[in-house]
């Protein structure tokens, strides 16, 4: 799987920011907007198919100036936007750029999807992928190559874990199998440490960018699946999803 190496890393890190629906991608991206807004010159881009739901939800939070959220509606799941054609994420990250020309960080949100989106290294310099413990337990056992090979793996709203019946402390610690010990963070907006734990990760990661030592990795494409229109999109990697 080829590593890409960095040829600007004088430009914005790019952050993806991926897992299926209702995970919490955008109380993830506002909450990394309220932690590192005031030491950070930060902008946001959210993927929705129709409608610019997550953008205006973000706006409303009041964790950023509006201008610098900005919503691709992609026309189509949004996985395609990430991956396959990433033309519309990556001229709204350049019209964020030449608006704001000292950006230092734009997280992008894919639009919730299912367990195998990814992001393409063409688009993100590195990526989150976001799970939560309402999905079940054995979600992490499925694997994926979000799962498996993403930059950093969240397990999150573990304040939910004893309402739903999950070990969130086992789903960490099958997250770190499943990841070779690549990072993981079991997290709730509601525990002050673990959101530290995120806030310090991306720090870390935006130094080694701007040192030049960070590689954006591809962590693989999706499954075959298809379309509600009848289009089908074939990709080298085992499994199938419908929409
Ligand atoms: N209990 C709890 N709920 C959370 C937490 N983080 C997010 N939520 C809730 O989870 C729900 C979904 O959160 P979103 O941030 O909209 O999730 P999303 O992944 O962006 O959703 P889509 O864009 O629709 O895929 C909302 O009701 C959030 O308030 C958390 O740490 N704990």
């Amino acid at each position: 799987m080829p590593d890409i190496m960095l040829e600007n890393p004088s430009r914005a890190m790019r952050l993806g920011v991926a897992g299926p629906v209702g995970t919490g991608k955008s109380s993830l991206i506002g909450l990394l907007c309220r932690e590192l807004g005031t030491q950070l010159d930060l902008g946001v881009i959210t993927n929705d198919i129709y409608t610019d739901e997550d953008a205006r939800m973000l706006r409303a939070a009041g964790v950023l100036d509006a201008d610098r959220i900005r919503a691709v509606e992609t026309g189509a799941c949004p996985h395609t936007a990430i991956r396959d054609d990433i033309t519309a994420n990556a001229t709204a990250v350049e019209d964020l750029e030449s608006d704001y020309p000292g950006m230092e960080l734009v997280l992008i949100e894919s639009g919730g999807d299912n367990l195998t989106a990814t992001f393409s290294p063409a688009l993100v310099d590195a990526q989150i992928f976001v799970l939560d413990v309402a999905g079940g337990g054995d979600v992490v056992r499925k694997g994926g190559p979000g799962i498996a090979r993403a930059d950093m793996l969240i397990v999150n709203k573990t304040d939910l874990a004893p309402f739903v019946g999950v070990d969130a402390h086992l789903m960490r610690r099958e997250g770190e199998v499943a990841r070779d010990g690549q990072p993981v963070i079991a997290l709730s907006r509601n525990d002050p440490a673990s959101v530290q734990s995120l806030t310090d990760w991306v720090l870390t990661t935006l130094a080694a960018y701007r040192a030049g030592d960070h590689q954006a990795i591809d962590p693989g494409p999706m499954a075959p699946h298809s379309h509600a229109d009848g289009t089908t999109h074939e990709h080298a990697s085992a499994g199938a999803h419908s929409h």
